[in-house]
């Protein structure tokens, strides 16, 4: 039996799955969640069992030791060296890497040199590939680019309307990110249309601590809300989304404790979003329990939903209507407030959400069958395309 680990590193979050593969079976899966926040969650389940554990774990680095630790300690493996092939979701691919490629050095220090382009995840990631080619050298190693399921955005996308040198000489331009996620659930949705996916035209909404929102015809992305980074598009759980650029050295010359630009980027990126307009904290549930008795929670609650419905609102315009439009992730998943919040705004373009429908743990359609854009929660499933691709570039 051949074991494969995909593992799935977020800004605040590890997921992992163990399989085995070819035949997709899930051994064991585990969910480390709240990383670098107080009590961080540790959640594996396997077989039957299910195990969750609440301590502080303050980085990626150390959730990877407790991620190996526990494959030891629940005898998920006897030996490291069972697994024969690990997957690693790396954020930032650039304009090199347009699929998923097997580890070698040089693959590793490109997915270090593309840190200015996921800051808060690509160094997250190249440590985790790290410490798994310390571990385990003989086993295939992956990477899968959130990035690569953009490629096929046109040029007046991911372009910036900036002079052409800053494209031809610099690379600037618009990556997205979540594809894998996108990919697979504008997939499952076509499935749950009954159509094939070349006819088809979705909006998918990944919103989980990073959240960002794509249009997807014919089974390709055509836009998406993030950026060069993943600090643009919709308001997230740390981050800003769209900004007026001209804030920043505003801020530069007038808060002496922003010394320069990436202070700045430093402060949109760690201490905004939901934490920075709350001041309470980036996780969606403590902003729902405190929304009723805090002002301050109350607007980023509606500051949140506002940046969302107007990127629903754009790519309805970008692909002149579509057939669906999925929720996913953390927050897409199983907030049924932000979820309700969202879609009560956006009746006019034909959305009638069934109450019945829309409440915690449904999957699938949460629309009535008269609703002309169905709406569709899909749990995203990116550790089961990173384990296919993993197998399908093994020696
Ligand atoms: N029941 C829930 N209600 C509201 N929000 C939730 C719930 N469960 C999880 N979340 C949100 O999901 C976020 C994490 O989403 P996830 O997709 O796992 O994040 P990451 O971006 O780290 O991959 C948390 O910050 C939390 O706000
Ligand atoms: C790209 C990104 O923001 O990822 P995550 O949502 O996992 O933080
Ligand atoms: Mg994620």
């Amino acid at each position: 039996m051949t074991k494969t680990l995909a593992v799935n590193a977020g800004s605040s979050s590890m997921k992992w799955q163990m399989y085995e593969m070819p035949e997709e079976k899930v051994l064991a899966k585990g969910l480390i969640e709240r990383i670098g926040l107080k009590d961080s969650i540790v959640t594996v389940k396997f077989g039957e069992e299910k195990e969750e554990r609440v301590f502080d774990i303050p980085n990626h680095t150390e959730a990877v030791e407790v991620l190996l630790e526990d494959l030891k300690r629940l005898k998920i493996v006897e030996e490291f060296t069972e697994i024969t092939g690990v997957g690693h979701r790396v954020v930032a691919g650039g304009e090199i890497f347009q699929k998923s490629t097997v580890v070698t050095p040089e693959v590793l220090q490109q997915v270090k040199d593309l840190s200015a382009l996921a800051p808060l995840h690509n160094p997250a990631n190249a440590a985790g590939i790290e410490a798994f080619l310390n571990l385990l050298p003989d086993a295939t190693s992956v990477v899968v680019f959130d990035t690569a399921f953009h490629t096929t955005m046109p040029e007046k996308a991911f372009r910036y309307p900036l002079p052409k040198k800053y494209y031809t000489d610099y690379a600037v331009r618009k990556y997205g990110a979540h594809g894998t996620s996108h990919m697979y659930v504008s997939q499952e949705a076509a499935k749950l249309l009954g159509k094939p996916i070349e006819e088809t035209k979705i909006i998918t909404a990944h919103i989980g601590n990073g959240a960002s929102i794509t249009a997807v015809k014919g089974g390709e992305s055509v836009d998406t809300s993030m950026g060069f980074t993943p600090l643009a598009g919709v308001m997230m759980g740390t981050r800003t989304g769209e900004m007026d650029p001209s804030v920043f050295p505003y801020l530069i010359e007038n808060d002496s404790e922003l010394k320069d630009a990436q202070d700045v980027v430093d402060m949109m990126n760690k201490e905004s979003g939901l934490y920075g307009v709350s001041g309470i904290s980036s996780d969606m549930r403590d902003i729902i329990a405190a929304k009723d008795t805090d002002a301050d929670a109350k607007l980023a609650f509606e500051m949140y939903v506002d940046r969302i419905q107007k990127f629903i609102g754009q790519y309805l315009a970008v692909l002149n209507g579509a057939d669906a439009l999925v929720f996913t992730a953390g927050i897409g998943e199983n907030s049924v407030p932000v979820r309700e919040a969202i879609l009560s705004g956006l009746t006019w373009f034909g959305i009638e959400v069934d109450p019945e429908k829309n409440v915690f743990g449904v999957e699938g359609e949460i629309s009535k069958p008269s609703s002309r854009l169905k709406v569709f929660v899909i749990p995203t499933d990116e550790e089961l395309v990173i384990a296919r691709d993993v197998e399908a570039l093994k020696k």
